[in-house]
């Protein structure tokens, strides 16, 4: 047997430049980079190897763990889960940072390499700097809590674990049923111990991301599912957009004339002005999809989830008639709704139905132009809405006075409506910018009315909705992108909660362009609070003597070196956006909105844990609208 003397860390390095992966007849590497933060866990063993030979690896130092993370899930995601990057964090606080970031990526499904530092293996200093010390347990670190966010998690604390360690993880990322975060805590001491390495484990190996096909048995129960069927709709998920089966699924929907309705990792598979695509389905859904939802009795479910958003809590489907036909690569996914089940590829499945579908067509008939005509109509209302000082009814009712609205007005010193501002920078940005969004309204809003017809040109993380995804995702897609404008939409909270990646992309010269939308406050909640009874509290930034907080977010960019602007008008909005666009730095356009003037509801319901007793009415009759609700929902 040949050996190879490394450190652990520099046995890590080679081996990940040696990844590479088959699609379709392409092989490329893998591993694209490493994010980094050093720090005493890390710099010595990861740094040092990093600095000696990183390989074709691109090297970006991150500002927040969290931060650089979330723009590792991002650039993973925007890749369709064919390339990754590595995050290398220290011990302790630094690794604790990645939790948040290894949720988002285990609940959208998005592979991503987490190496956090570990304490001592030998624990002859303990306890370290940034050790925890539990109790009832000398084996259990701050990265413990990296357990149930990780598909795959281990503890590498002798050079020689990491072999097997290593190829455990890469099997796990590469399979799409499996695919998600995998970390490897390596011992701070660990990281820098050599060992005689065999060299076999350094050769290329290439991960075959083969299409999984159906079985004859699948393919025939679902094509006389379809047949059989009279009003079926197809919900396109985030699994058709990574299989690619945008071409295959307009062809099936064009020739059996079958409704698309989207989820938001869906959206953009299928491009908006597609005549059957009716748009987002559920709680920030369309109301063309939600009518044609209802109407459904079978929902071809391909690469979804069936979370609450596209399911509005389990009421947006006639439960007494429809039946589900799920197509997907995860057991687990198919099994939801008690579906016909075929555990297969996405775009492999639908290609192989298509002829056994034959002459099929649905009863919808001309109801699928009228839904989207209809819906286009109100898109138009939504874009043109102008407020007035004296009887303005905003779309979210009822829960502002004018009079607090003309102090949103006065304070924030605009009178702009958000889907006027949204809808405004559609109609203005190329249509193959690649749009990001997380949390907060802007979600809802995008999934109705962004039109999107470029495929995978709108990246929503709605899996986990974690607020500060938006600026560091950006980052993250514009490594994947390169040659695209990458624009961020994000609520003035997230902007808050975090933006820190925003001077990583000015440091390293990858232009973002963040969309701020201010209504100073934490809107959606507020919303949701007064919708169920409450009344206005500690949702809106408001000070000690209860003014509305006014944030300059132009001057903080212009004080990380970005080119910023600031707009409470659909002109200046529009002047701004095209400055941003010849810009070779970063931008961020400070954008003044007014409350309560997102999107409502369309014929959605969200089930929340609305409170049993109360000492206001508002709140029982809200109990009692959720008690009525659930009577109409489908348990499980
Ligand atoms: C990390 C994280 N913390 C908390 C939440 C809960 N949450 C969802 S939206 C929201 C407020 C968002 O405010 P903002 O970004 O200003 O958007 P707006 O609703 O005002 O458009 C909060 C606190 C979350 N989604 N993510
Ligand atoms: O609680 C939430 C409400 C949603 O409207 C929002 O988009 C999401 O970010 C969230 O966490
Ligand atoms: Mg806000």
């Amino acid at each position: 047997m040949k050996t190879v003397r490394l450190t652990t860390a520099q046995a890590l390095i080679r081996f990940l430049n040696q990844q590479y992966i088959h699609v379709d007849g392409h092989e490329f590497p893998f591993v694209e980079g490493v994010f980094t933060i050093f720090g005493h866990g890390n710099v010595l063993g990861i740094g040092q190897a990093l600095e000696q030979d990183a390989g074709h690896l691109k090297i970006i130092q991150g500002k927040n763990e969290q931060g650089m993370a979330h723009a590792a899930v991002a650039f993973s995601k925007q890749r369709l889960r064919q390339k990754i990057y590595a995050v290398t964090t220290s011990v302790g606080p630094g690794s604790a940072n990645l939790v948040t970031a290894a949720g988002t990526a285990m609940a959208n499904n998005i592979p991503v390499l987490f190496l956090p530092a570990d304490t001592f293996a030998t624990r002859q200093p303990d306890p370290v700097l940034q050790q925890i010390e539990q109790e009832y347990s000398a084996a259990v670190t701050t990265n413990d809590s990296l357990k149930p966010v990780s598909r795959y998690w281990d503890r590498v604390t002798r050079p020689e674990q990491l072999m097997s360690s290593l190829i455990r993880a890469f099997e796990v990322m590469t399979d799409p049923a499996k695919a998600g975060p995998a970390t490897i805590c390596i011992a701070q001491d660990t990281a820098g111990e050599a060992f005689d390495f065999d060299e076999r484990f350094f050769a290329k190996r290439v991960h075959y991301l083969d299409r999984k096909l159906p079985t004859d048995r699948e393919l025939h129960g679902a094509s006389e599912l379809i047949r059989c069927s009279r009003k079926p709709i197809i919900l396109v998920g985030g699994g058709a957009k990574y299989s690619q089966a945008g071409d295959i699924l307009k062809r099936l929907s064009e020739k059996h004339h079958i409704p698309l309705v989207e989820t938001q990792a869906g959206k953009s598979t299928v491009e908006s002005s597609f005549s059957n695509n009716l748009g987002g389905i559920g709680i920030t859904g369309t109301l063309a999809a939600n009518k044609a939802a209802r109407e459904a009795d079978l929902i071809i479910g391909v690469g979804t989830r069936y979370t609450d958003f596209a399911t509005s809590s389990k009421t947006a489907f006639n439960f007494d008639k429809a039946r589900f036909l799920n197509i997907n690569v995860s057991r687990l996914q198919a099994y939801k709704l008690d579906g016909f089940q075929v555990v297969a590829d996405a775009k492999a499945t639908l290609e192989a139905l298509a002829p056994l579908i034959k002459d099929y067509r649905s009863d919808f008939g001309e109801e699928i132009r009228e839904l989207k005509k209809e819906w286009l109509a109100e898109r138009n209302r939504l874009k043109s809405i102008q407020f007035t000082r004296k009887d303005f009814v905003p779309e979210i009712k009822e829960q502002f006075s004018q009079e607090v609205l003309n102090e949103y007005a006065d304070a924030l010193r605009t009178e702009l409506p958000q889907t006027t501002a949204l809808i405004a920078i559609n109609d203005t940005i190329a249509s193959d910018s690649v749009v990001i969004s997380a949390a907060g309204s802007l979600p809802g809003d995008l999934q109705r009315l962004w039109h999107t017809e470029v495929p995978n040109t709108y990246h929503l993380e709605y899996g986990y909705s974690c607020m500060g995804y938006e600026v560091s995702g950006a980052l993250g897609i514009k490594l994947a992108n390169r040659d695209k404008e990458v624009y961020a939409l994000v609520g003035d909270g997230s902007f808050l909660l975090l933006h820190s990646e925003f001077l990583t992309s000015i440091q390293f010269g990858y232009k973002i362009n963040v969309l701020l939308f201010d209504n100073s406050g934490f809107g959606c909640i507020s919303n949701l609070q007064m919708e169920n009874g409450s009344g206005s509290f500690y949702c809106e930034f408001r000070t000690f003597d209860n003014q509305i907080v006014n944030v300059d977010y132009a001057k903080i960019a212009e004080g990380y070196g970005a080119k910023s602007y600031r707009a409470s008008t659909v002109e200046e909005l529009k002047a701004a956006l095209d400055d941003a666009k010849q810009q070779e730095v970063s931008t961020l356009i400070d954008i003044k909105v007014l409350p309560k003037t997102m999107t409502d509801g369309y014929d959605s319901w969200w089930n929340v844990g609305v409170a049993e007793i109360s000492n206001k009415e508002s709140i029982q009759q809200a109990f009692e609208r959720r008690i009525q609700m659930l009577r109409r929902a489908r348990q499980y």
